[in-house]
């Protein structure tokens, strides 16, 4: 399921606003990509434009190419809602339909998709999506309850599980864990391990800790000055950003010094 996903020469505005330019990287498939760096470099301008979201902001616009497997994911074919469909997002707030069960918040996006399914077709992906998860054990018995009952990580969870129902290939997260308490994060970093198998993850952190913890490879994203749009400094192996990074900007990022 999981693709590879290719951008090439990315300008991202918002109406006239040049906000992010020229960026350029490969994101691999089975992996968690972390994307870093300082407030306002572009990071979840850029993530948005992985699945067209930012379409949702009159006058944002790109130039430049992404492709997912090879299909160009702006193709003058292509329908937005199932690029969406193909690559799920994950957001900063936990945000089930609070006045939903639990069971229908799973199954919110897969009715969505008009897919008409036998009850226990449903019943079992909703199953599957919550243990996908790692909610389904505190959750089985109390289904038809509110989802706004669960606590902050468990909403967060549900809200994974409601977009890997869709069966996504590609999983964008814009600081998951930024709303949840430290045993939340962590629940959802192990997730993020556990779903790497089968997913392409990308997330923006501003936890550095949280990138050198659960990602395969990390992009740092800067401004080169103020005024200036943001755009991709180094991207390199999550190892080598936090050991030996290649660019004094980032160096200067990791440890500390600014941002
Ligand atoms: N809807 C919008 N309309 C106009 N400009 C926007 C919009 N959203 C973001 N911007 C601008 O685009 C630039 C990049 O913002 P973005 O939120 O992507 O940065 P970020 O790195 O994710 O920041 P943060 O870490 O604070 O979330 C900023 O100059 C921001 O003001």
């Amino acid at each position: 399921m999981a693709k590879r996903i290719e951008v090439k020469g990315l300008d991202i505005y918002y109406g006239n606003f040049l906000a992010v330019q020229g960026v350029s990287m490969t994101i691999q498939p089975k992996s968690v990509t972390a994307l870093i760096g300082p407030s306002g470099c572009g990071k979840s301008t850029f993530l948005r434009t992985l699945n067209r979201m930012h379409e949702l902001v009159p006058g944002a616009r790109v130039e430049g190419k992404v492709t997912m497997d090879g299909q160009d994911l702006y193709g003058p074919d292509v329908d937005p809602v199932n690029v969406r469909r193909q690559i799920g997002m994950v957001f900063q707030r936990p945000n089930p339909f609070p006045t939903m069960s639990i069971y229908d918040n799973v199954v919110a996006g897969v009715k969505l998709n008009s897919k008409r399914m036998k009850k226990a077709a449903m019943d079992e992906l909703v199953e599957r999506s919550l243990r996908s998860a790692n909610l389904w054990e505190e959750v089985k018995d109390r289904l038809s309850k509110p989802g706004s009952g669960l606590s902050g990580g468990q909403q967060q969870r549900l809200c994974i599980a409601r977009a890997v129902a869709v069966r996504p290939e590609v999983l964008l997260m814009d600081e998951p864990c930024s709303a949840l308490d430290p045993i939340s994060t962590m629940a959802i970093e192990d997730l993020m391990m556990q779903l790497k198998s089968e997913y392409t993850i990308v997330i923006v952190t501003h936890n550095m800790q949280q990138a050198a913890r659960v990602s395969d490879t990390t992009g740092f994203f800067n401004l080169k000055a103020v005024g200036e749009p943001g755009g991709l400094v180094e991207v390199d192996a999550t190892d080598k950003i936090f050991s030996n990074p290649s660019i004094q900007a980032t160096e200067d990022y990791i440890s500390g010094r600014f941002g």
